[in-house]
């Protein structure tokens, strides 16, 4: 409930919508409740009493409440089409917004899988429950109210029996719109775990079709899809067993309506069309129950989604915008970890520890460990991907979290071990990087990148189409288009992460050179698993479990960390001997 209140601004552009909406609602339903009483009056005044010019006079009354009824319907329709449409889309807009300038940890606490849910199925349901509100909110209500008045006033020796359904009828409503309300919270859940899956399987289809795992994906699918369609299930069967209840409990009104109007009519004290009036009235009477029970459940169903979507929106980033950031301010590239502790999760270990190194401006500091050491860990909390949980990371001697994010980011150049392209040209995806980037630029930047020799081969050189995940390029040349859009940037600071390690030898002694002669200003951190690629490296950290196991020039290390000494002894195949 709470949640709908927080989304209820939304509706505020839309308010004149709104209001119309219901409005004209009221008109169709004035129309459909005046129907039943000019029906009783054609046969009790006028057939009853064979006066045919009664009978077409009112006959003509109907046609046109029909019409009158017709245009308030239809208006209805549109105006709550369009303000439940638009205040979904800008809770969509917002949502989405919201989910752009996440942290990396809060993305990681939601999901990918769930914020699809929310930003497609949980928007479309609060939509839902507001169109409904405004086209049927009214319509059941009124419906109801209205017949039971005009019951009570031309029909009310057969009042008793409303007496005794109209409770029942409420009951069950009460009692099935919460049921389904928790059910429908169990099926939010499972159509988020189908997303995730789609999602990974979608993204992971190459590797699927290589292990020719696909009948081993399509059974894993296949169990989340039968929760879902257990869990719908459920939900529907909790609304689809309420309509024949309901209609039970009407028609054993409706022969209760006959029989004592039956008795009523032998003694003389009501007529014939009161009786087919009151039974018209009855079916109004459950249809007004019937469309407020869906909306009702439309809205318990919508607390659901409304909790999910104000649960995103009220996320707190964790990675905060310095009150006062520092103005303009020119960066050199030094770098420096003092004694930073880092964990992904609040009371999980860490996975870096007491991280303390000094990275002079333009030095270039290889990054080597075994796997999962924490290397990249270490390398994404430069530019705030994460923040440290104790320690400090100073850039040109102040702590990062003092610059403003889109200045700290702006002077940095990443080049993640996951490449991600994007779907659209080459030189869409190289202005990634830098909006304005002249066509010079952008030649220098592929060239020192050593992409610009296969981009010449293609279609369209800069212009050619990349599909979605660049699919069409090989691992070495998407690496070498992610690297092009990290250098454009001409950043102080510039971070490889294994980003060479599908490009062949003579490519990145190519890169090297490039940024030996073009990129000398510029603080590089590069990982690698290949100590070839970080041999002349001004410091190299040895990454072991999360800590610095040594640092120093590769010499140095060869003597000083036996870690160090073991990989390289692995890979050049010759012995180190002290
Ligand atoms: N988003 C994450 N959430 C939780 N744990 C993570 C996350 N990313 C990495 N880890 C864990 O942190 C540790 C360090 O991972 P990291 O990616 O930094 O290692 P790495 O040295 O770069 O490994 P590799 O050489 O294989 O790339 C690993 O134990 C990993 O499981």
């Amino acid at each position: 409930m709470k949640s709908l209140k927080k989304l209820l601004p939304y509706i505020k552009p839309y308010t004149l919508f709104a209001i119309l909406g219901p409005l004209l609602m009221c008109i169709e339903v004035s129309m459909d409740l005046l129907q039943p009483m000019i029906m009783q009056h054609i046969i009790d005044d006028g057939v009853a009493n064979n006066d045919s010019t009664y009978v077409i006079k009112l006959g003509l009354l109907m046609l046109v409440t029909s019409i009158i009824g017709l245009i308030g319907g239809v208006g209805s329709s549109i105006y709550s089409t369009r303000a439940a449409v638009n205040f979904a889309a800008d809770i969509r807009r917002d949502v989405f917004k919201k989910t752009e300038h996440f942290s990396s940890k809060n993305t990681d606490a939601f999901g990918a899988g769930k914020l699809i849910t929310i930003v497609t199925n949980d928007v479309t349901s609060v939509q839902q429950a507001l169109m409904m509100t405004l086209k049927i909110f009214v319509r059941g209500p009124m419906f109801f109210i209205g017949s039971v008045v005009i019951v009570w006033f031309t029909a009310r020796e057969l009042f008793p029996i409303l007496l005794v359904a109209i409770p029942i009828l409420m009951f069950l409503i009460y009692y099935f719109s919460t049921k389904s309300g928790k059910l429908f919270a169990k099926v939010q859940r499972a159509v988020d775990q189908v997303n995730t899956k789609l999602q990974e399987t979608f993204a992971g289809i190459r590797v699927i079709k290589a292990f020719d795992r696909q009948d081993y994906e399509i059974e894993k699918f296949q169990e989340v899809n039968d929760t879902l369609t257990k869990r719908n299930t459920s939900a529907e069967q909790v609304i689809l067993t309420l309509m024949p209840i309901m209609l039970f409990i009407v028609n054993l009104g409706v022969v209760a309506g006959m029989w004592m109007g039956a008795i009523k009519v032998n003694e003389g004290t009501l007529q014939v069309g009161v009786i087919l009036a009151f039974i018209n009235y009855l079916n109004i009477i459950l249809n007004g129950l019937m469309s407020s029970s869906h909306v009702l459940m439309q809205i318990t169903r919508s607390f659901t989604s409304a909790n999910r979507i104000v649960q995103v929106l009220d996320t707190e980033i964790d990675i905060s915008e310095p009150e006062n950031p520092i103005p303009n301010h020119e960066f050199k590239g030094q770098v420096e970890f003092r004694e930073v502790n880092f964990s992904y999760s609040k009371n999980g270990e860490y996975v870096l520890k007491k991280i303390s190194f000094l990275a002079k401006a333009g030095e270039t500091i290889g990054i080597i460990g075994s796997t999962g050491s924490g290397k990249s860990t270490l390398v994404k909390l430069i530019p705030r991907l994460y923040d440290p949980d104790s320690g400090a990371i100073l850039i040109d001697g102040v702590n990062i979290q003092e610059y403003s994010l889109e200045r700290l980011r702006e002077s940095i150049g990443f080049v993640q071990q996951k490449v991600t392209l994007f779907s659209g040209s080459i030189e869409e995806n190289v202005r990634y990087g830098k909006v304005d980037a002249s066509a010079y630029e952008m030649k220098g930047a592929a060239e020192s990148a050593a992409a610009m020799e296969f981009i010449e081969k293609l279609d369209g050189k800069f212009a050619h189409e990349l599909m979605q995940g660049a699919t069409n390029l090989s691992g070495g040349q998407k690496q070498r288009l992610s690297m092009t859009r990290a250098f454009i940037r001409e950043p102080k600071i510039l971070i490889l992460d294994d980003s060479t390690s599908a490009i062949d030898a003579l490519s990145e002694a190519s890169v090297q050179q490039a940024l030996k002669q073009k990129h000398s200003k510029t603080t590089v951190f590069i990982i690698s698993s290949k100590v070839s690629s970080i041999i002349d490296a001004d410091q190299i950290l040895v990454i072991d479990d999360g800590m610095i196991e040594a640092s120093g020039k590769h010499e140095e290390l060869l003597e000083k960390s036996s870690v160090y000494r073991g990989i390289y002894a692995t890979q050049s195949g010759k012995e180190v001997l002290l």
